[in-house]
């Protein structure tokens, strides 16, 4: 298999995870002034794509046109990208790619427990929390949470939350992410982290999730790694590998 950003944070973990891992092995290594056929000429059958958002689309269609299986980890996609990926996967049959957000299980899990939960509730706002070196903001997750979250509410007939206010300064209220509050902080010291907060009169439930550690993502990596070979199409979101999509 290749990794892709391999000199950035995540994909250096990702290479030692992969080194670590008996049934695997990374015959590419890739960052930034590297050319991609380097994953064809190594014989790659899956490549790891943890990147910048700028060329995450990209590498993806070229790994497609390759017949390379992608486990795509960078952020930045939004339903644009992600439906021209499933267009070109449309000519090139048999090949998979997953684009999660988040591989970390726990916090698969607060989206999972936050959709869940979300039609209870008459308010939901998310704060995710991260390293300041990050260059996207809201996060992925955020993103990704506040959508399912907003799925789950319209299904069952919940108005968005309540909100009176008529006057703020820019950004004081964050963005409105299918009409769910998300509110980002960049703090040093911080890897990452996501609170779901759901209230109702005289109560809160939070679901809080924090990845203090990038080893936190690698099982959820391995994983796809091990299954994307078996899932051709398009796949987004790591629950849908895991029986919780
Ligand atoms: N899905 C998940 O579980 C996680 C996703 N992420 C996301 O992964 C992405 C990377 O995060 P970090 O590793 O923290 O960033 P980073 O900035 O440490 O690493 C990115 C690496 O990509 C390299 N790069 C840039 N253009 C390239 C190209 N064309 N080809 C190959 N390499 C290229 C850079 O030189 C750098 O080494 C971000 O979008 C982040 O949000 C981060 C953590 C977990
Ligand atoms: O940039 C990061 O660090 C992270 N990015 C992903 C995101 O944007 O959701 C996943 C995790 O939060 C760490």
């Amino acid at each position: 298999m290749a990794v892709l950003g391999a000199a950035g944070r995540m994909g250096s973990t990702t290479v030692r995870a992969v080194e670590a891992a008996p049934d695997l092995e990374l015959v590419a290594a890739l960052d930034a002034t590297d050319d991609l056929a380097k994953v064809t000429a190594a014989g790659a059958q899956v490549a790891v794509d943890f990147t910048v958002p700028s060329v995450t689309e990209g590498n993806v269609h070229a790994l497609v046109d390759a017949g390379v299986h992608a486990v795509v980890g960078t952020t930045g996609w939004d339903d644009a990208s992600r439906a021209r990926v499933r267009d070109h996967l449309a000519d090139r049959p048999g090949v998979g790619v997953l684009i999660a957000p988040n591989f970390a299980l726990g916090a698969v899990l607060t989206m999972a427990f936050a959709a869940r939960a979300a039609r209870w509730f008459e308010s939901v706002e998310i704060v995710e929390l991260h390293h300041p070196d990050k260059v996207d903001a809201p996060s992925g997750t955020a993103m990704h949470t506040a959508h399912a979250v907003a799925h789950a509410r319209r299904a069952a007939g919940v108005a968005p939350s309540p909100d009176a206010t008529e006057q703020s300064l820019d950004g004081a209220r964050g963005a409105l992410v299918d009409d769910v509050r998300v509110h980002a902080v960049r703090l040093r010291g911080l890897t990452a982290h996501e609170e779901v907060l759901l209230g109702n009169p005289g109560e809160q439930l939070t679901i809080r999730h924090d990845s203090f550690d990038r080893v936190s993502f690698m099982p959820g990596v391995l994983l796809a790694v091990r299954q994307m070979p078996s899932r051709p199409g398009l796949t987004v979101g790591l629950e849908h590998l895991l029986d919780l999509g």
